[in-house]
């Protein structure tokens, strides 16, 4: 059966090992194949030592169970995990082309097209991730990573929550709630509209909006949206007025992901073959 069978416990024999494809923080990611149904996979090696040493088990789990639920192309699939003594193993979906970020390095920046069309396809799988009520928090080009196809697909959910819709939570009404808690700075969905619009800016210009030398300035830019547009390369005046929607202070006035996909600018420069073949792509799944 496939690699994706659920329930199904694995061990490290199931597999043959291939080449290292990269190193996280907590391990490494060889290219593997399963035997039985010689299906190619990332598998990603994490040692518990170190788990255990920087406490981020409950991080890890998070990360499972949140990215096993998921099912969308433009989010690497978690096929499953398995642990023995020293090691956790998680079964992780092969992108074929690689780590976005090193493509990105290779030509400097995108053209309007390449960027419209990464920022629509993302744009989805955030939606349908925020449908689930999970963020994913940590988008960025390091965490993304490029299909057979070219198409993009999230990873590393290593920082992903469920967020609680507030007024569950609150269950009832907020009025005896003490200031500190309603005013306490809760991110939501909308964090992740931000960091696309970061993106978007970085495939463009080939660098992030608030880039500076010292941490204390790039917080600085960030909180007072200092958003500059250099004048080179040349961007169209439609994408500049996108990411100045999406980079906006408020979290509640950013520009919601739907209407991202109807923005002018994502209409006449997203490639609209990656939604048609990502749903169809979608359909055909087993
Ligand atoms: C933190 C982390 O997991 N980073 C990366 C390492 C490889 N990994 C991959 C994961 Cl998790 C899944 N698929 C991958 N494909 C590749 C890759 C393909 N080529 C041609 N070159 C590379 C590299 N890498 C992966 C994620």
């Amino acid at each position: 059966e496939s690699v994706a069978a659920e329930k199904k416990r694995w061990t490290l024999n199931d597999f043959d090992i291939g080449k290292p494809l990269g190193r996280g923080k907590f391990g490494h990611v060889y290219l593997a194949r399963e035997k039985r149904s010689n299906h190619i996979v990332a598998l990603k090696v994490l040692f518990k030592s170190q788990l255990k040493q920087s406490q981020v088990e409950h991080q890890l789990r998070r990360e499972v169970e949140i990215q096993s639920h998921l099912r969308h192309p433009n989010i690497l699939r978690l096929y499953g995990y398995f642990y023995d003594q020293k090691r956790v193993y998680l079964i992780l979906e092969y992108a074929a082309k690689g780590e976005l970020y090193k493509e990105l390095q290779k030509c400097k920046h995108f053209s309007e097209r390449r960027a419209a069309t990464y920022v629509a396809s993302l744009a989805r799988a955030l939606i349908y991730c925020h449908g689930k009520h999970v963020i994913h928090r940590d988008i960025k080009p390091e965490n993304l990573l490029v299909g057979a196809e070219g198409e993009l697909k999230i990873a590393d959910f290593g920082w992903s929550v469920h967020t609680f819709n507030r007024r569950r939570t609150m269950c009832g009404t907020l009025d005896y709630l003490p200031p500190e808690m309603v005013e306490s700075v809760e991110h939501d969905a909308n964090v992740d509209i931000w960091s696309l619009g970061v993106l978007c800016y970085e495939f463009l210009y080939g660098e992030p909006p608030f880039e500076a030398k010292e941490h204390s300035d790039t917080y600085r830019r960030i909180v007072q949206v200092d958003l500059k547009f250099p004048p080179k390369p040349i961007v169209s005046s439609a994408a500049k007025d996108l990411i100045s929607q999406m980079l906006v202070k408020d979290s509640s006035r950013r520009l919601p992901l739907h209407k991202l996909l109807e923005h002018p600018w994502v209409i006449q420069n997203a490639d609209p073959s990656g939604f048609v073949r990502s749903c169809v792509a979608q359909l055909l799944k087993p």
